[in-house]
């Protein structure tokens, strides 16, 4: 794990966002398309928008899917869906192909069928996380239902978690589909989290998920 501080959250916006350009960019010299998955959340929103005007991109040859959803429609409040549509998805970056992890229907029979839609992109080109104070990253909560079966080594592409905290159930890429991504960042800000981040190093990952996405994974922090 390598931890790049900035002085300010603008420039970690600007910073990170040009990263993660460059390394679709990489991906796209090399094959034809490129994967790129993204959280949801208050995090990611003002990268997002310096992502989105980025035009070196052919956005043209990149699949965009989050790491994780909450279970509510594209126009609840709390769609992580809705934020990727607004922030990420505009500008030249709306040329972009968008695998949604919410359908109509019923969760347990709709998620294996979304779940088919993202093995075909496979191993993901460029991840981009976020984490809670709790240590969960993506809908990987530490303790919840689900949770135990999405870190398993075998878990299907997406799994449905239950966190008992929260207003709705999750779907989220398993955790071994997190790690296996080709270039792994993780975005936090504030002392709570760099603190948390250091707790989970020496916790399993059943008690901290992020622990479960340490491997090679580059950290940008601010206050
Ligand atoms: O619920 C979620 O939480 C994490 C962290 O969110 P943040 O608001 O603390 O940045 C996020 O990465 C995940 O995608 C989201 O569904």
């Amino acid at each position: 794990m390598n931890i790049i501080e900035y002085p300010d959250r603008e420039l970690l916006a600007m910073d990170v966002a040009d990263k993660l350009a460059s390394d679709l960019e990489n991906r796209l010299v090399q094959g034809d398309s490129a994967s790129f998955a993204v959280p949801g959340g208050t995090t990611p929103g003002p990268i997002f928008d310096v992502l989105s005007s980025i035009r070196r991109l052919d956005w043209s040859r990149v699949t965009v899917m989050l790491t994780d959803e909450r279970w509510v429609p594209e126009d609840h409040a709390r769609s992580n869906t809705a934020l990727v549509r607004a922030r990420l998805l505009t500008d030249a970056a709306q040329m972009a192909r968008f695998l949604p992890f919410y359908g109509e229907g019923a969760i347990g029979k709709t998620v294996p069928r979304l779940g088919e839609d993202v093995s075909p992109v496979l191993p993901i080109s460029v991840l981009l996380l976020g984490m809670g104070d709790d240590m969960h990253t993506a809908s990987l909560f530490p303790g919840a239902p689900g949770v135990h079966a999405a870190l398993a080594p075998d878990a299907p592409v997406l799994n449905i978690v239950e966190p008992e905290d929260q207003p709705e159930q999750r779907v989220t890429l398993a955790a071994h589909v997190l790690n296996g991504a080709l270039s792994k960042h993780l975005v936090i800000f504030g002392a709570a989290k760099r603190e948390a981040l250091e707790r989970a190093q020496k916790l399993p990952p059943e008690q901290a998920p992020i622990r479960a996405v340490m491997q090679d994974l580059t950290v940008h922090w601010a206050e």
